[in-house]
């Protein structure tokens, strides 16, 4: 078992006080789950301070607490560590408790607003297609090898991906794939992981309620790619106006890929149909399963990433051709020649890729039905965008809810309705009911007709109010339109 004084290795202290020779049985940041033996490391967070928590982790049988603040009063026999930064303590901590398991994998890092998902997920099944052991950590799930471990993040807490990563070395693995999301950057949740790559995909609208302004979102994404070790890669999509900013204090190597500019990866979409793209990509023609213009880009980092780690090109090229997108991400169920397409599409720049792709393939007069809502709990200023942009590129447009948490579904749409453009009032309507507004899609399409329906992906359930009920965009359209367009 390992001692304090061995988790706290290159962690920065300002004091100490107590035994540093006291064995550690887990660290624990929420004080609900300590238990006798533990580290306590109290954490400033968005709602409380963990320091408040410090007596109570204590009385549950904390033995250290590594904290920013000492508490007024030191309790016996309780070893006590002031550290300038909690919670980058904590991920340098826990790679020390976990024997740093970040150095034993190549672990690539992908970052930005949109397409982290679809990038990691095609990166693990590619290097599994490859023969390799490898895992990965999503929004979706996370993986070993073929296991599925639940995910809870996008990017878990510190403790967590540590002890993820252990779990793959012990099974094998050489490589993992992890999604890096803005809050998991500020919160320091990677604090102590030796990345072998990064990846930035792009920058637009979200979360703004959480970092403020645009400005402190993309320093959250730049401090990734500042943080990266010269062994490293740094790969970034050069068509996105922030592409270069990520690149600019890094002492990785440094690399791009894109569509328009001259860039070391680089791609062409030759054509693009409900069933794939046709890609010029670094000079050789090649066709992939995936749709969208936005996937060429997708599918360019996860060519140049997989190049960077040294895996042959021509390889790369026929393994990535026949795989298969991320679960919620353009799922497509065509029932009575009608296409119903599920999309985890929650941002109003991912909203409009999605039905810019959609406008491209349709071939004839066939209407565009699109169902959308806006989570509650979240970046308010994404709504009338969202809703703007669904009006103006579908033929008919159903506002509804998507995860109102604390907030009024009622309230939430108003917010959505102020974005549409009057002239698109005759064909929009507000259904709160998410089943009931899916319903309605279904009962309006005809033969021909595709239906969208963005924002939940392969999220399998609806949050209200804390709880989560049961809800499957993809189970609940394709129920429906077996019933509806069933013929008689
Ligand atoms: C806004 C946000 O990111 N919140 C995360 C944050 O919680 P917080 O700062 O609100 O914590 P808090 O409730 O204020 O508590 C502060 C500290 O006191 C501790 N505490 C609290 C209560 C108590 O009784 N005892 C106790 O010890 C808490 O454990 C915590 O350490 O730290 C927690 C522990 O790591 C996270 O679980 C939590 O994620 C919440 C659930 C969440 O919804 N996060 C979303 C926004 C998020 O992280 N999303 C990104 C993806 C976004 C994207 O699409 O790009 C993700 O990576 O998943
Ligand atoms: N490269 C891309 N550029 C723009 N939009 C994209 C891109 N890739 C995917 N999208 C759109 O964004 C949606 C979300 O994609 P994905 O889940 O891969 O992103 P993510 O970055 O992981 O999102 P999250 O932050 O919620 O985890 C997709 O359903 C699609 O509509
Ligand atoms: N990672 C994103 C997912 C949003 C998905 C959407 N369905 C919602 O609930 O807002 C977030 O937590 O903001
Ligand atoms: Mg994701």
């Amino acid at each position: 078992m390992k001692t304090l004084k061995d988790i706290l290795y290159k962690v920065s202290l300002t004091s100490t006080t107590g035994n540093m020779d006291v064995e550690v049985k887990d660290i624990v940041f929420d004080s609900r789950k300590v238990s006798p033996g533990v580290v306590f490391v109290a954490v400033p967070g968005t709602r409380v301070d963990g320091h408040k928590f410090v007596d109570q982790a204590i009385a549950d049988g904390a033995k250290a607490v590594v904290c920013e603040k000492l508490p007024a009063s030191l309790q016996e026999g309780i070893t006590y560590v002031e550290v300038v930064n909690a919670a980058n303590a904590m991920g340098i901590m826990a790679s020390n408790y976990y024997d740093n398991p970040s150095r034993k994998l190549k672990v690539v890092a992908v970052t930005g607003t949109n397409g982290k998902t679809t990038c990691v997920t095609l990166m693990q099944r590619l290097f599994m297609a490859m023969g390799y052991d490898t895992g990965m950590l999503s929004t979706v799930e996370n993986k070993i090898n073929d296991e599925v471990i639940p995910s809870t993040h996008t990017t878990p807490d510190s403790v967590a991906i540590n002890k993820l990563m252990d779990d793959m070395v012990r099974q094998g693995c050489t490589h993992c794939f992890m999604e890096a999301s803005s809050h998991a950057i500020v919160q320091e949740r990677m604090a102590g992981i030796v990345l072998a790559g990064a990846v930035f995909t792009n920058i637009s609208h979200d979360h703004l309620d959480y970092h403020g302004t645009f400005d402190e979102y993309i320093k959250a994404k730049k401090k990734l790619f500042d943080g990266l070790p010269s062994t490293a890669f740094a790969l970034v999509n050069a068509d996105d106006k922030r592409g270069m900013v990520m690149l600019q204090n890094t002492s990785a190597s440094k690399h791009t890929y894109g569509l328009k500019y001259p860039t070391d990866f680089k791609a062409k979409v030759f054509s693009n149909t409900l069933q794939g793209l046709e890609l010029e990509i670094n000079g050789r023609p090649a066709w992939f399963r995936l749709i969208g213009e936005f996937n060429a880009y997708n599918l360019t980092a996860v060519l140049g990433a997989a190049c960077l780690l040294e895996e042959d090109e021509d390889e790369v090229l026929m393994q990535l051709s026949g795989l298969k997108g991320a679960q919620g991400r353009f799922e497509q169920v065509v029932y009575n020649e009608i296409t119903s397409i599920v999309d985890y599409a929650h941002t109003p720049d991912a909203l409009e890729n999605v039905l810019k792709t959609i406008q491209g393939v349709r071939t004839g007069v066939e209407k565009v039905i699109t169902v959308v809502g806006c989570g509650g709990n979240r970046d308010a200023a994404k709504r009338p965008l969202m809703a703007k942009i669904a009006a103006e590129m579908s033929d008919k447009v159903i506002l509804t809810s998507d995860n109102p948490r604390d907030e009024d579904p009622l309230e939430i749409l108003k917010q959505m309705e102020a974005g549409v453009n009057p002239v698109a009032y005759k064909k929009t309507m507000t259904i709160a009911d998410r089943k009931e507004a899916i319903k309605v899609a279904c009962m309006s399409a005809n033969k021909g007709d595709i239906i969208l329906i963005a924002g939940k992906g392969h999220e399998n359930y609806q949050e209200i109010k804390g709880e989560k009920f049961p809800f499957d965009d993809l189970k609940i359209v394709t129920d429906l339109m077996k019933l509806i367009h069933t013929e008689k």
